[in-house]
């Protein structure tokens, strides 16, 4: 079902949308320990902070899933609900700042459950496990209905270079939901579950009005210029940014002249512009297109163009940067035609 193999460098995998992230709508179920810290902070979209010499009441304040030292059998593990339902291709485990206490080896498994799969209600509270009755009752739960998508491995300690471990998955089935593993017990900072959306087109009507780009749709984006303080990706994510750290936003671009200078009929002549590619989620007319430049004020795009491509159902964004050459995105567009804004 996957292979195992471990690699520093990130992955081309880690390009896709984060179907788990809370912001994508990602939710813990069920954990089976959540003494240290709880399982929540897994789907945080941050990364990982350390507070040096904080402590709770019940041990040092970390930033990521964990539990306690186990004094009986078995190992902790947790449910999370994909916020976006879709094909996984690779994972990230980050075990960032957990060093004497990291999970020492996890495992993957996915479900695809049918809507309406009911768990115990979980109110995530540090200092607590799960009860003997919520554990008989997920023990049910644990059935055929989960397929291994990584197997035991082994976890390396959270040091900078060596915090990140990532697992590439081949299945291409659907997956809803994943349970993670830790053995026999530790703590993970960030759990990463890369992939693209996949929506039940069978139930969507002709006549619908659909954003045919959106992650939660199955948009993807496929490449770009720059992303240097916002992942394009962002742009397509779910909802309106809280922040400009949801959107797109590049750098300022280094060959940018040191003087802008206007052409005789005032346009500023600044070279090149960014772009991204995103694979719509299914091939349809585009009526609207709906692109919000919230938060960014110093610093979004002068203009854009938004050409499509019918063969690998693609839309292409070209930000120009005519009076100052940097260019971002933020949340959230609506299906897709041609759009040039000038001031
Ligand atoms: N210093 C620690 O981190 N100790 C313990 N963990 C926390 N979070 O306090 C432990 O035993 O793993």
């Amino acid at each position: 079902m996957s292979s195992t193999a471990m690699s520093t460098t990130p992955p081309s995998f880690t390009q896709l949308n984060d179907l788990a992230c809370a912001k994508a709508g990602g939710r813990v179920l069920f954990a089976t320990d959540d003494w240290f810290a709880v399982a929540d902070n897994l789907l945080k979209g941050d990364p990982p902070q350390w507070k040096e010499g904080v402590f709770t009441e019940y041990g040092k304040w970390m930033d990521g899933w964990e539990s306690r030292r186990k004094r009986m059998e078995g190992h902790d593990w947790c449910i999370v609900q994909l916020g976006v339902s879709g094909v996984i291709s690779g994972v990230e485990v980050d075990t960032s700042y957990f060093t004497g206490n990291f999970a020492p080896r996890f495992s993957l498994q996915a479900a695809c459950l049918p809507d309406g799969t009911t768990f115990p209600v979980r109110q995530p509270t540090m200092g607590t496990a799960a009860s003997s009755q919520q554990l008989a009752a997920m023990e049910e739960m644990k059935t055929e209905k989960w397929t291994e998508l990584v197997p035991m491995t082994p976890l390396r300690p959270g040091y900078p270079d060596t915090c990140k471990n990532y697992f590439p998955i081949t299945s291409t089935q659907r997956w809803t939901h994943v349970r993670l593993n830790m053995y026999p017990d530790g703590g993970i900072a960030r759990l990463r579950v890369y992939g693209i959306g996949s929506k039940d087109w069978s139930t969507v009507k002709n006549s619908e009005l659909v954003d045919l780009v959106a992650m939660e749709n199955g948009g993807v984006c496929l490449g770009f210029s720059n992303a240097h303080y916002g992942h394009p990706r962002n742009a397509i994510g779910l909802g309106r940014a809280e922040n400009m750290g949801d959107g797109w936003e590049t750098a300022r671009r280094l060959d940018r002249p040191p003087i802008l200078k206007a052409d005789k009929s005032g346009v500023l002549m600044v070279p090149g512009c960014e772009w991204a590619v995103y694979r719509l989620g299914h091939p349809g007319v585009i009526l609207k297109i709906e692109i919000d430049t919230n938060h960014f004020k110093g610093n979004y795009p002068d203009s854009c163009r938004i050409e499509g491509d019918v063969v690998y159902h693609n839309v292409i964004f070209h930000w120009s940067s005519r009076t100052s050459p940097m260019s971002l995105i933020s949340h959230h567009h609506k299906s897709l035609v041609s759009h040039n804004s000038k001031r």
